[in-house]
């Protein structure tokens, strides 16, 4: 996971059609994620993963929103923890039932726990883990307790639906130095995944694989070329 500079990210709720699934999987990107916020449901995840599975040996790594859709089979699990939610629900309870439900079939190396900043005031996860909006030094001192206080591998600064702030990713990433820094939100274009690669180890491309295949591709490339 530490080499890994571009990662697609799939939606189960959402239709792809297998020609589609066959290019993001051989398009070069260093990781597939199967996530999202609503409609996720076990059939939705096993279908993914069975596809994706039967053909190509990409890395599939479950991003985890719902207990219902865990499975076993992925390369990696991601979980959320939600440091701008109003809630502690959202940032320690559920991942703590979670926890205490399936503690003896976690495989530790496998499980990654993300510090999530969610920053589009507009994105399902907002409103769903009933989020604020931090200015910019909530979100520094997030990243900080992200790696100094919670010692977590990965702050993820997500904008699900939006472009960020590219000079916010630049003073996050200035404040990190183990924890890995995820961009993802909005990236449609080569340009914007370079400019947000600048500053992010790793940056997420999910919605405009259903928009438009060809730019999502596009940015695989852009950051490859580097
Ligand atoms: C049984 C088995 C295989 C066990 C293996 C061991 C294992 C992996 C155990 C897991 C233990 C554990 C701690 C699980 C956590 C469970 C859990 C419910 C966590 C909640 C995470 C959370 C805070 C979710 C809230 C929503 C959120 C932050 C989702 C992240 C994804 C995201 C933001 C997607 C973008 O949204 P999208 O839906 O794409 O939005 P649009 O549709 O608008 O584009
Ligand atoms: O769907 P987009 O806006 O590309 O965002 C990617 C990812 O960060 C969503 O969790
Ligand atoms: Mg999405």
């Amino acid at each position: 996971m530490d080499e890994w500079k571009h990662i697609f990210k799939l939606d189960p709720a959402k239709e792809i059609s297998d020609e589609h699934l066959d290019m993001v999987c051989e398009s070069g990107t260093d990781a597939v994620i199967v996530g999202g916020t609503d409609n996720v449901t076990l059939d939705g995840v096993l279908d993914l993963l069975s596809r994706i599975r039967r053909k190509h040996v990409v890395p599939v790594v479950l991003e985890v929103s719902e207990m219902e859709a865990l499975s076993p089979g992925f390369d990696h699990y991601l979980i959320p923890m939600v440091l701008n939610s109003k809630d502690k629900k959202w940032m320690m309870d559920v991942q703590h039932q979670a926890i205490k439900q399936y503690i003896d079939m976690m495989e530790y190396s496998e499980i990654f726990f993300e510090g999530y900043c969610i920053l589009n005031e507009d994105a399902k996860a907002f409103t769903h883990t009933n989020s604020y909006l931090p200015d910019d030094r909530d979100v520094i001192a997030y990243a900080y307790m992200a790696e100094k206080v919670f010692h977590l591998p990965i702050f993820y600064m997500e904008y699900s639906g939006t472009y960020g702030d590219p000079a916010l990713v630049e003073k996050v990433k200035s404040q990190l130095k183990e924890t890995k820094l995820f961009y993802g939100g909005g990236i449609e274009s080569s340009e914007q995944a370079v400019e947000m690669k600048q500053h992010a180890d790793a940056v997420i491309v999910g919605n405009v694989i259903y928009e438009d295949i060809k730019k999502a591709l596009k940015t695989v490339r852009a950051i490859k070329d580097e």
